[in-house]
């Protein structure tokens, strides 16, 4: 399919439990999608809901009402409305996400965390192990840590282990939060880089870069979040 995402009248309030289960709407409306082969950027200013945008369609954030409707393996599936387990198989075929920060497991060598996506897949160790020593010296992560557990590493360093886990797949969308946030300029461009041949090997891919170096040589859109933020309707 040609546009593997598509968000179709999406809108997510908070329930503050703590404070009388008051409702904090933070988007509304949210209708767009994604094309193969593109890389559509979210914008608009801190606390507009980027973040929350990209959990939701993940899965980790539960919507009010709309359709998150992804293509999974020739099959449109409605993220919003699927059980766990098919949510899993998507995360695991279809839908890639890579966040600001590693979650690092104790005693695991970066090698294999990076490895470890491809292993779930049904790739043979070696062979994954392969692809992620690839990538790691890409991202010029030194090969004295490939061995090492990441928890230790530096915030670039768990980053690019970061990068390395969440590129190593072949799935067809990939979301990107600030994934070049403790990066160096070299390392920037080396992402710079990785996100044009996701594009040019048809992903889809959405996500959020504050360098406006980064976002300006990825983005083929830049969607406003501002559009479907609740609050001006509540403020006016
Ligand atoms: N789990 C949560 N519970 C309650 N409120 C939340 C939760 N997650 C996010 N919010 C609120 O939703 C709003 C949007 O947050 P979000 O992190 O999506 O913004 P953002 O546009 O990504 O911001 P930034 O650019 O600063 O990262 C904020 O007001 C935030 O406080």
């Amino acid at each position: 399919m040609a546009t593997p995402l598509v968000v179709s009248e999406v809108a997510k309030s908070f329930t503050m439990h703590l404070r009388d289960g008051i409702k904090l709407p933070v988007v509304s409306d949210v209708s767009f999608s994604v094309a193969s082969g593109e890389c559509v950027v979210l914008g608009g200013p801190s606390g507009i809901g980027k973040s929350s945008l990209l959990k939701m369609i993940y899965g980790n954030y539960a919507v009010d009402t709309g359709q998150i409707l992804v293509d999974h393996k020739g099959r449109i599936v409605d993220l919003a409305a699927a059980d766990p387990r098919t949510i899993l198989d998507v995360r695991r075929q279809t839908l890639g996400y890579v966040s600001q920060f590693l979650r690092t497991v104790p005693r695991v060598a970066a090698i294999d965390v990076v490895a470890e996506p491809l292993v779930a897949r049904g790739e043979a160790a070696a062979s994954a192990r392969e692809k992620a020593a690839a990538l790691l010296e890409k991202l010029n992560l030194p090969e004295t840590l490939w061995q090492l557990p990441p928890a230790t590493f530096s915030g670039g360093e768990q980053q690019r282990v970061n990068i390395a886990r969440g590129f190593i797949t072949e799935h067809t969308i990939l979301l990107l939060d600030e994934p070049t946030a403790s990066l160096d300029a070299k390392n920037r461009a080396v992402v710079i880089g990785m996100i044009e041949e996701k594009k040019k090997g048809g992903v889809a891919l959405l996500g959020i870069f504050h360098d406006e170096e980064v976002r300006e040589a990825a983005a083929d859109r830049i969607l406003d979040v501002q559009q479907f933020s609740p609050r001006k309707a509540i403020a006016a």
